[in-house]
């Protein structure tokens, strides 16, 4: 299986290949602006405290993120530091394994409930990118490598924390809409929704402005919840500038997905992001989950959204089909959104 950590390893890359040189996406690295402290903080203990005042702010806050945004760090969520910590080790033990151990995690299309590989899709990749990944279908049936020992018990312990988070997330974004605290529950069948785990492997890279990690683009679902290493990397495309994310201590990162654009009709837009290199010793590890609806719901704004004045802007589609429609791709910022636009 080739990745991107097989060639670093095993040659000392004096040169980096051409076909990993990204000749357009990187131009602007010197106009980059530094607003990281600008990035709107939500408290999730506040979100769901029994102090009504406390709560009502903070859902204020979290609509203004998601309308002025797409993207916001989560703190004082719950989730442990020691599980986090843990993820993240054993995902770096997971990328050590040799191939012969990882055959379990070599499926090669989008529903194979393991799936390794490098770059996006190398299929339609015109550039490739410096990044491998571990993909996993983690809900409503949970898949994880049975390697290393104890992964796959952490990472079920993980993914369900992060289920727990992004379903009062959903709550609190269904009362910053006027709706009812279940809705974006009962439409999107979230309890039984789908999940993806994605565990991205950026090696350490000896010329990292000549490559990019991966490309401007969205993300499928509702809401994806990040962490990382210590390691930065990802960008945020905000009023037109990129801006780099420097996470606060334990906090989450959360952005935006398609599907919440499209439920709420373009109100909370899905925030265009980056990952770019800049480690040129040891690798980034980002681990992140996507939380959409089953793959069956058919994905349209919500009527309660619209009126005269404001009508659809958005075809309905099933959740499956974007997801194959993305695939089928190359990442290309919100290339799968233009599609299914009015
Ligand atoms: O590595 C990151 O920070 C971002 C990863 C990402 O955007 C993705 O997996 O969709
Ligand atoms: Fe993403």
């Amino acid at each position: 299986m080739f990745s991107v950590k097989r060639l670093v390893e095993s040659n000392s890359l004096k040169s980096i290949p051409s076909n990993y040189i990204c000749h357009n996406e990187n131009e602007d690295y010197d106009s980059m602006v530094n607003e990281t402290e600008n990035i709107p903080t939500i408290d999730f203990s506040k979100l769901i405290s029994s102090n009504s005042n406390d709560r009502s702010m903070e859902i204020q806050k979290l609509g203004d993120a998601c309308r002025d945004w797409g993207f916001f760090m989560l703190i004082n969520h719950g989730v442990s530091e020691t599980l986090r910590a843990e993820v993240l080790r054993l995902s770096q033990c997971f990328f050590d394994l040799p191939s012969e151990e990882k055959k379990e995690c070599i499926g090669e299309k989008l529903f194979d409930p393991i799936r390794c590989g490098t770059s996006f899709n190398i299929k339609v990749d015109k550039t490739h990118y410096w990044r491998d990944f571990l993909k996993c279908h983690v809900h409503p049936h949970f898949h994880a490598p049975s390697n290393p020992l104890g992964f796959s018990e952490t990472l079920e312990e993980y993914v369900t924390k992060n289920r727990e988070v992004i379903g009062e997330l959903l709550k609190a974004i269904s009362l910053t809409l006027s709706l009812e605290e279940n809705s974006i529950h009962n439409m999107m069948n979230v309890e039984s929704g789908s999940q993806l785990l994605v565990i991205n492997y950026y090696p350490p890279c000896p010329k990292p402005e000549l490559v990019m990690g991966l490309p401007a683009h969205t993300d499928h679902g509702l809401l994806t919840l990040l962490m990382q290493n210590e390691l930065g990397g990802l960008q945020i495309e905000h009023d037109g500038k990129w801006i780099p994310v420097n996470p606060l201590p334990n906090s989450f990162l959360v952005n935006t997905g398609d599907h919440l654009e499209i439920l709420t009709n373009g109100k909370y837009k899905s925030v265009v992001h980056r990952a770019i290199v800049m480690n040129k010793k040891a690798a980034r590890i980002s681990v992140g989950t996507a939380n959409g609806p089953t793959l069956d719901t058919i994905v349209s704004p919500a009527p309660e959204l619209l009126s005269e004045d404001n009508p659809s802007a958005y075809r309905g589609i099933q959740y499956k089909d974007y997801l194959l429609l993305q695939q089928s791709r190359e990442l290309e910022r919100k290339s799968c959104l233009d599609y299914i636009r009015i």
